[in-house]
């Protein structure tokens, strides 16, 4: 579906042809854009506007359309009467649908439009028109609706007006609630009540929204469907705003949330790591362990090896303390490392008579693993995070199976407590925090590193019971 924009430019890349060639692309449209006006532009305004030559215009339109086939028009930003002539009379040469996102102020309260009522010769030709409160009020000439019952009435009045479609919205509302309405002449077709998301990461909002749906529509060619998808669509991208970080002022949506994980990436990869964790779950080691049935030497070969595999990640644990980026993270990593040198190895010692000297394959290849992930901190603490969150887990489960009488009950409290909660919830957060400041090729690497170390978790607690595969040498 080729989705044409007629727009200005956000240098931000938040707004404008940016916002809308990044929606059109994420909602599976190829994007073109032909360009009414470069504004200067960031999160906090607009500082300056230079519009196109209506003739430029005019020369770009035709240099599109006099090759491609064009399946939906998204129209922005048009500057002035000008600019609106040139599209006006282009437009009557073309057939497609159109889009008309009536855009008179930026989300920052800038003017983009000089002229208001310039826009009525195009407003007939809109297949559907997507005014906010402001807009709308003023295509009719009337006070800004008080309500939104009001606000459909005039929605009603503006498509009975031009014999469009008119998407009223209403972002501009206060409440929790962000109701967007498409109405015809004969009232309204189709409300959707959205949550509205605690951001104010909104630039752009109008221009993702209205090019969403045009590419929608091309794709389905029912406007109630490309609506229910494009507000959908756009609330995910509103809710994983504040990922972002673009800005210090309102900042842009997340226009490809969805490439990039849901709106917790920590959430996404809890996800993908599901059937592994089902898998340790139904271990006969685990379940042995659980019910208290476990052979003493399956027990004892399992903590020996984890004796000598604690041994190597304390060391990770203080690499990663010595390779964080504050001192919050440098202190959380230097303590996790005591703790096990402190804690977690006693407990250990007080099982076996000696620690044992030769690591298994098994354990020799996650303690490689966890070593060859030192490139960079990120990669380091995703490789890290299994180890935590997932004893975490099992933890709870057999604590719920523990007793007075439970043959491992010191093994089975240990992994149970608040302090191991608290710990594995700080590791989380690093990790997010790692993850978010990361570009697409790291996050890439963490999420590798993050899986992988989950399957050597599997295959570590799978070994006292299926494949005891020693080296000579280690
Ligand atoms: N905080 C929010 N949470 C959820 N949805 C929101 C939020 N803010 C705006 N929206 C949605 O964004 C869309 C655009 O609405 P709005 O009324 O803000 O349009 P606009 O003023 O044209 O946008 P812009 O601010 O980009 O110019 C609507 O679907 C609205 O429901
Ligand atoms: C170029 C451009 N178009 C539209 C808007 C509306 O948000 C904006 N801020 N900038």
């Amino acid at each position: 579906m080729n989705i044409l924009s007629i727009a200005g430019s956000d240098p931000s890349g938040g707004a404008g042809i940016q916002a809308d060639l990044k929606a059109i692309a994420a909602n599976g449209g190829y994007g073109m854009c032909v360009i009414t006006a470069l504004t200067a532009q960031n999160t906090h305004g607009v500082s300056g506007v230079q519009a196109i030559s209506g003739d430029f215009v005019l020369t770009q339109l035709e240099a599109v359309s006099t090759d491609i086939r064009i399946d939906a028009i998204k129209i922005g930003m048009l500057a002035n009467a000008e600019v609106i002539r040139a599209v006006t009379s282009w437009l009557e040469t073309v057939d497609a649908p159109v889009v008309l996102d009536p855009v008179m102020v930026a989300t920052s309260g800038d003017r983009l439009l000089d002229d208001e009522s310039a826009l009525d010769s195009l407003l007939d030709r809109a297949t559907v028109i997507t005014p906010n409160l402001l807009e709308l009020a003023s295509l009719l000439r009337e006070p800004v609706a008080p309500s939104w019952d009001e606000a459909l009435r005039q929605a009603q009045r503006l498509a009975a007006k031009h014999d469009t479609l008119v998407l009223a919205k209403g972002g501009h509302l206060a409440g929790a609630d962000c109701p967007d309405a498409l109405v015809s002449a004969g009232g309204v077709q189709l409300e959707l009540h959205g949550a509205r998301h605690a951001t104010r990461n909104t630039h752009g909002t109008g221009c993702t929204l209205s090019s969403t749906l045009a590419t929608r529509f091309a794709a389905t060619g029912d406007w109630i469907a490309a609506l229910e998808q494009s507000k959908s669509y756009l609330s995910k991208a509103i809710a994983a705003a504040d990922q972002l970080q673009v800005g210090s002022g309102h900042g842009p949506v997340n226009h490809f949330i969805d490439f990039f994980g849901t709106a917790d990436p920590m959430g996404d990869w809890w996800q993908k790591i599901q059937p592994i964790r089902e898998e340790i779950d139904q271990l006969d080691f685990i379940t042995r362990l659980s019910e208290g049935t476990l052979d003493r030497e399956d027990f004892h070969y399992y903590i020996a090896q984890d004796a000598l595999y604690l041994l190597r990640y304390a060391k990770v644990l203080s690499l990663a303390s010595s390779m964080a980026p504050d001192l919050g993270a440098q202190r959380f990593w230097s303590r996790g490392a005591n703790g096990i040198l402190d804690g977690e190895l006693q407990l250990h010692g007080s099982y076996l008579d000696e620690f044992a000297d030769t690591p298994s394959a098994i354990t020799l290849n996650y303690t490689n693993h966890l070593a060859a992930s030192q490139e960079s901190y990120g990669e380091l603490i995703a490789a890290i995070l299994p180890c935590y969150w997932l004893y975490q887990d099992i933890g709870k489960r057999l604590a719920a199976a523990n007793h007075a009488e439970h043959p491992y009950r010191q093994w089975l409290e240990t992994y149970a407590s608040e302090e191991f909660d608290s710990a594995t919830e700080q590791a989380i957060e690093m990790v997010r925090q790692a993850f978010e400041q990361a570009d697409p090729q790291l996050r890439a690497r963490m999420e590798a590193a993050f899986i992988r170390s989950a399957e050597h978790e599997r295959s570590f607690f799978a070994q006292a019971h299926e494949n005891r595969v020693d080296f000579s040498t280690a």
